[in-house]
């Protein structure tokens, strides 16, 4: 009998990670929504493509969703997280945002809690997933709920509040939980157009609304979207002929309005992305402008303008209902950052207007740096501008000019309506030579 070899052990079978439950993808790309948009800064419309890569159009949307009501919803769930822990989660740490995640579901979006956390406890296969399933399970067996009205960020609530009181900040506060209504901005007043409430002339407000793809007239181009706020300074620079300057340009909103009303419009913007989706606009619409694409630190007009809209790169603020992400990213740095370029272009914009011109300055804030602050500084430093305060009828009921002549929209303004962004609009005129 030959040697006996030693029997060789069978190999052990490599251990199996179960698969995922059906829909954790979903919730994966939303954890990554939510890392971009607080961890990098980025705006959730541009995490989109790299975080939801690969999934189906129903998956997308659903990361879309969760990660848009968890930033609505951020300070309430975060409390409530907090109040399960024995120490604070850190801020970024992957538990707290896969229990925001979680949470968010079942606590805003109905969906059951077993469902919930399946799917997002793959997220942290091999870190804390104990800790994110006891967390869980603790606030939902204790019956936790999320406020009616959501909570703002402490640092927002507390700036504005020094900044405009009470008032506003609880109106912020209600606006996050509704989604806005559907403002459109029509081409003329024969356009096609959905039935809805009209606040202006050529504005249409709807609630409740079908894809914007599927509305009477979007085929033919014949409005576009446009919160009412935001069709402010293009309505106070009212009608052409002449020569219009649009020097923050894309995507396009106002230089559409200018068009319609009659000018020739220029319309320059820094970033090519953008400006594609500027002609897109232009092309959908049919309504001309010469688009350019510069930077308007380094550019300059061959002939003085006869209008000149500076609706400037800011914060962000004012647009916080349908882009909550911006009250995470607009920190006192930003805002310092962006009133600082907005007076660069502003005073370059003041040498483009012809004597007698008009210009027009608008920002999407509600940081008084970006609005009342520039305007203070720039006039002092252009005697040859007057702010022209807006008529009577030219501005849509629920919307007054303030003592100085200004346009300040805020959160509460036209809140009996559905509300608007909030804004900032001077119109000034050049003195004539
Ligand atoms: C508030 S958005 C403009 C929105 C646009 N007016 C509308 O109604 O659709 C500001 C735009 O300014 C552009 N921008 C920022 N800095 C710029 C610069 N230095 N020169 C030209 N465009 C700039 C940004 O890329 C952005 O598209």
């Amino acid at each position: 009998m030959g040697p006996m070899l030693p029997s060789a052990k069978p190999h052990a079978a490599p251990k199996r990670r179960p698969a995922d439950p059906p829909g954790t993808a979903a919730r994966r790309a939303a954890l990554r929504l939510l890392d971009a948009v607080l961890r990098r800064g980025d705006p959730l419309e541009a995490a989109l493509p790299a975080a939801t890569r690969g999934l189906e159009g129903a998956d997308r949307g659903l990361a879309h969703a969760i990660a848009a009501e968890a930033l609505r919803r951020l300070p309430d769930l975060d409390a409530l997280i907090d109040s399960a822990t024995r120490q604070p989660l850190p801020e970024d740490a992957k538990a707290r945002t896969a229990l925001r995640v979680a949470l968010v579901q079942t606590l805003a979006l109905g969906t059951p809690p077993h469902a919930a956390i399946a799917t997002v406890l793959p997220l942290v296969d091999g870190g804390p997933r104990k800790l994110v399933h006891g967390v869980f399970g603790a606030l939902t067996r204790a019956g936790a709920v999320l406020p009616e009205v959501p909570s703002l960020p402490l640092a927002v609530a507390e700036r504005w509040r020094a900044n405009w009181g009470d008032a506003v900040v609880a109106a912020g506060a209600a606006a996050i939980a509704a989604p806005p209504p559907l403002d459109l901005t029509l081409a003329s007043p024969a356009a096609a157009a959905p039935e809805g409430v009209s606040l202006a002339p050529d504005h249409r407000r709807l609630v409740d609304a079908a894809p914007v793809t599927q509305l009477n007239g979007y085929a033919e181009g014949a409005w576009w979207v446009q919160d009412i706020a935001a069709s402010l300074p293009a309505r106070l620079i009212g009608r052409g002929p002449g020569r219009a300057l649009d020097l923050c340009a894309a995507p396009g909103g106002k230089t559409m309005q200018l068009a319609a009303a009659g000018w020739d419009v220029t319309a320059l913007e820094i970033a090519p992305s953008r400006a594609a989706r500027l002609h897109e606009n232009l092309a959908r619409t049919r309504l001309p402008a010469t688009v350019v694409i510069a930077d308007a630190l380094d550019w300059s007009p061959s002939e003085p303008m006869d209008a000149l809209l500076l609706d400037a790169p800011c914060s962000a603020t004012g647009i916080f209902r349908r882009h909550p992400e911006v009250l995470y990213r607009a920190h006192a740095g930003l805002i310092k950052e962006m009133a600082a370029l907005q007076a660069r272009l502003l005073d370059r914009a003041a040498a483009w207007v012809r004597p007698g011109g008009c210009l027009v300055y608008a920002t999407c804030s509600l940081e008084p740096e970006e609005g009342e602050e520039q305007m203070k500084r720039f006039l002092a430093d252009n005697p040859d501008y007057a702010v022209v305060p807006p008529k009577a009828g030219e501005l849509p009921t629920g919307i007054e000019a303030n003592s100085d002549g200004y346009v300040r929209t805020l959160p509460g303004t036209l809140a009996d309506v559905g509300g608007c962004d909030g804004f900032f609009i001077a119109r000034l005129v050049r003195a004539s030579a």
